[in-house]
């Protein structure tokens, strides 16, 4: 695994970070790991659970300190959760790493995500609670990004393969 640097991926609920990142980890010969399993093996709750139980602010809390262990022990890649990069102690960390943030449009969020309930922010009216999110969010996934992958009509497999290209990385 030695010099292969790690990977993020950052993008919006249902975008396809946890996906699209076993895949690149795959091709790229490298561990996978995704913040938002990291805190859920470590609670033993689903996010949901934790949303509902104690609150967005707890959730953020765990996240933070999620993120911070994985980009210091992981150097292969990792999927982070949509939000984040609300945090700016972890845009800081983000600061100097290879970052992916994958995007795409409400329709496409809206067909993926659904009325998905393990999305709690997504729960009640998904395209405006989209439209919210991203007004609030798409300049912290620019800012981080070091590239930007549209996922917009792309199979999992071909968004990895553009995030590859991307990157300039060649498969293993
Ligand atoms: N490129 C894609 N095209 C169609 N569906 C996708 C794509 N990438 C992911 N999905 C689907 O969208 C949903 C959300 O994917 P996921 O990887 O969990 O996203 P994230 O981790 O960004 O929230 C899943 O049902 C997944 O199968
Ligand atoms: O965007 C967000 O605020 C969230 C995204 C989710 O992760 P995914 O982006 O992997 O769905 C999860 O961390 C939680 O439901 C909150
Ligand atoms: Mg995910």
């Amino acid at each position: 695994m030695s010099g292969v640097p790690a990977v993020v991926l950052v993008g919006p609920m249902g975008v396809g970070k946890s996906t699209v990142g076993r895949l690149l980890a795959e091709r790229l010969g490298v561990g996978y790991r995704d913040t938002d399993q990291d805190i859920v093996t470590a609670e033993g709750r689903t996010v949901a659970e934790i949303f509902v139980d104690d609150g967005e602010a707890a959730f953020r809390a765990l996240e933070k300190a999620a993120v911070r262990a994985a980009l210091a022990e992981h150097r292969g890649v990792v999927a982070l959760g949509g939000g984040a990069v609300l945090d700016a102690d972890t845009r800081a960390l983000l600061a100097g790493q290879r970052v992916i943030y994958l995007s795409m449009e409400v329709e496409e969020a809206v067909k993926r995500t659904g009325l998905n309930v393990a999305r709690p922010l997504l729960a009640v009216n998904p395209r405006k609670q989209w439209r919210e999110l991203m007004e609030a969010r798409r300049h912290l996934y620019e800012e981080v990004a070091t590239a930007v992958v549209a996922t917009d009509g792309r199979t999992p497999e071909e968004v990895a393969q553009a995030a590859l290209d991307a990157l300039e990385l060649k498969q293993v």
